[in-house]
């Protein structure tokens, strides 16, 4: 709230004013009562018009205050969805992996929703109640200050359980909260995955899980509104034994012709409007709590530091020709499950690399390691001699493009998918790069050319055209590191030669390490690297591989290559 400063100062001035126009009531009362007392026909005039300026008086304060408190809080607001977001997109992306991206997702909504009504409400309610307790309290000690030490005895009893409750409702929020990101992730999962569960009619499956969540989430709420109703009844019982005190002695001191029946219902009636304020500040400790509750899930994620990150002597990458060696790199995922062990590979500059080996030998973990997607836990990763760790990672990652099977697109133009190679690009540039790609011709087929949006995750594309885009958009990068996860399908024997044509041209003078599922791509690789279990069991030309008639050769018996659509339609 810091940066705020300024804006909580004058919402405070504002609410301030608020109160003390509140606390101008009882004197009005007390005033008007000892002038009818006294028969004083002037002042009874005068008084209805003083209570009528100042209703205006608050109105129109406490509007700028609402105003003035809602732009406070949603400044906050704004400040930590955005200090969340950037910390998520730095962090690394084993950490983003481990939880569901519902999960996230819900703490930029339901968590920040929980932090607002605590935020606003201790910045309107609580602010407003204490102050104008605080300005009752002082009207009540002007009127008669013996009287009000009693009552103010009396509140104390009131905080160890109110406390008590606070932080009870705390952790009880801070689990209801991590159990609404549950509920996100699974809705997101759901639908996201609304064709695997219509094709295999899950939808029973889904409702009862989704259910179940609903009920849960029933039943978390009643746990909140059960501790956070307990507070209300409890202050009640209190503000009733102070103003059943007041009455008693007011009428003692009446009789005793100690006091006026003036100061007497001046007093009630101060305490009468004191009793709200003081029972929503009890409530309001409890939503604090739980605001407290949601503040700390997202400062848990905004403090976490980045294992991947630059060192602080870490110098851009100085690229010369683009040799990448992984030298004796071992690797895990998770502890005692080696991905990559003792893996030593040479990609000489311009050369092209294809990586074989059965489903998971460590291909992809691989091509993961280059762009320090994840770090090697033993052994090095160097580009020209530098290890990926000591450069840094904006200067690392722009020298390479990633084109993987699983193609990312944006809910955005197909322009602005592409451009995403090149953020600057021209409009003659992305042309020429979907040119390149086999991609042009779809493309303006489409009504809306390079202006059509693609929709969610590129589904309004097919698998095929998905692929080209991204392609265009790796070719438009035109970086001098390539990694590539071949496709394995999805492209007709048509468009499968262009793109080969285009990644053959792309290749050209580029080292490229390619995830390899063809035949044709890897007879053309200057080099084979067979994988299994995380280690190169062969290395070497197709021929030679052949002939070793070792893993590589067996694969090849298999059929372990994709057939090759451009021959087999020749
Ligand atoms: N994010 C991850 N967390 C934990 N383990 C992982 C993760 N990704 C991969 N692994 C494990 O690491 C090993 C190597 O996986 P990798 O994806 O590199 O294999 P691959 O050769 O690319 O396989 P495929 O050809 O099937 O894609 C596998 O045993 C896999 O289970």
């Amino acid at each position: 709230m810091l940066p705020q400063l300024p804006r909580v100062l004058l919402a405070m001035l504002l609410l301030a004013l608020v109160a003390s126009t509140t606390g101008i009531y009882p004197l009005l009362i007390e005033y008007a009562i000892d002038a009818i007392e006294a028969g004083n026909m002037d002042k009874i005039v005068e008084v209805p018009l003083i209570i009528v300026a100042l209703v205006i008086a608050k109105s129109v304060t406490l509007y700028l205050q609402t105003v003035v408190t809602s732009s406070v809080v949603f400044r906050v607001l704004k400040g930590m969805q955005s200090a969340m977001f950037g910390r998520l997109l730095t962090i690394d992306l084993a950490r983003l992996n481990r939880e569901a991206t519902g999960r996230y997702l819900s703490r930029f909504t339901n968590d920040l929703n929980v932090v607002r009504e605590a935020l606003t409400r201790v910045m309107t309610n609580g602010v407003r109640d204490l102050l104008t307790l605080v300005f009752l309290v002082g009207t009540m000690i002007y009127m008669d200050w013996r009287l009000t030490l009693g009552i103010l005895a009396i509140y104390p009893l009131a905080i160890v359980p109110i406390n008590a409750l606070g932080k009870r409702m705390r952790r009880v929020s801070a689990d209801t909260q991590s159990y609404v990101g549950d509920m996100t992730a699974l809705l997101n999962e759901s639908l996201s995955g609304a064709r695997m569960v219509k094709t295999f009619g899950l939808e029973d499956y889904e409702n009862k899980r989704a259910n179940s969540f609903f009920e849960g989430f029933y039943r978390w709420n009643m746990k909140l509104v059960r501790g956070r109703s307990l507070v209300d009844p409890g202050m009640e019982i209190l503000g009733g034994v102070a103003v059943a005190g007041v009455v008693a002695y007011g009428i003692w001191s009446v009789f005793a012709g100690v006091g006026s029946v003036g100061s007497l219902m001046g007093f009630l009636s101060a305490l009468l409007l004191g009793a709200a304020p003081a029972r929503a500040l009890g409530t309001l400790h409890v939503v604090f709590q739980e605001g407290m509750a949601a503040v700390q899930r997202v400062f848990d994620l905004v403090d976490e530091v980045p294992a991947i990150r630059d060192r602080a002597d870490a110098r851009p990458l100085d690229l010369e020709k683009g040799h990448v060696r992984f030298a004796d790199v071992g690797f895990e995922y998770e502890p005692g499950a080696p991905a990559l062990s003792a893996f030593s590979l040479d990609v000489a500059a311009g050369s092209t690399v294809a990586l074989v080996g059965p489903s998971g030998a460590g291909k992809s973990t691989v091509i993961n390691l280059i762009p320090r997607l994840y770090d090697a836990t033993s052994g090095a990763v160097t580009i020209d001699g530098q290890d990926v760790k000591d450069v840094t990672l904006a200067s690392l990652r722009r020298e390479m493009a990633i084109v993987s099977q699983d193609v990312t697109l944006f809910n955005d133009t197909v322009r602005a998918n592409i451009a995403f190679g090149k953020l600057d690009a021209t409009d003659d540039e992305i042309r020429a790069a979907a040119r390149a790609a086999a991609a042009e011709e779809f493309i303006t087929a489409m009504p809306e050319g390079y202006e059509t949006v693609v929709g969610d995750r590129g589904l309004k594309l097919s698998g095929g055209q998905r692929q080209r885009i991204a392609l265009a958009r790796a070719i438009l990068r035109d970086a001098p590191i390539l990694l590539l996860d071949e496709a394995t399908s999805a492209l007709d024997a048509e468009s499968e030669r262009k793109v080969q044509d285009a990644l053959e041209t792309l290749r050209h003078g580029r080292t490229t390490i390619v995830i390899a599922h063809r035949l044709a791509t890897v007879r053309e690789a200057d080099m084979i690297c067979v994988m299994d279990q995380g280690r190169v069991v062969e290395l070497g030309s197709h021929d030679d591989l052949v002939a070793a008639d070792g893993l590589y050769a067996r694969l090849c018996k298999m059929q372990y290559f994709a057939e090759d659509k451009v021959e087999a339609a020749q």
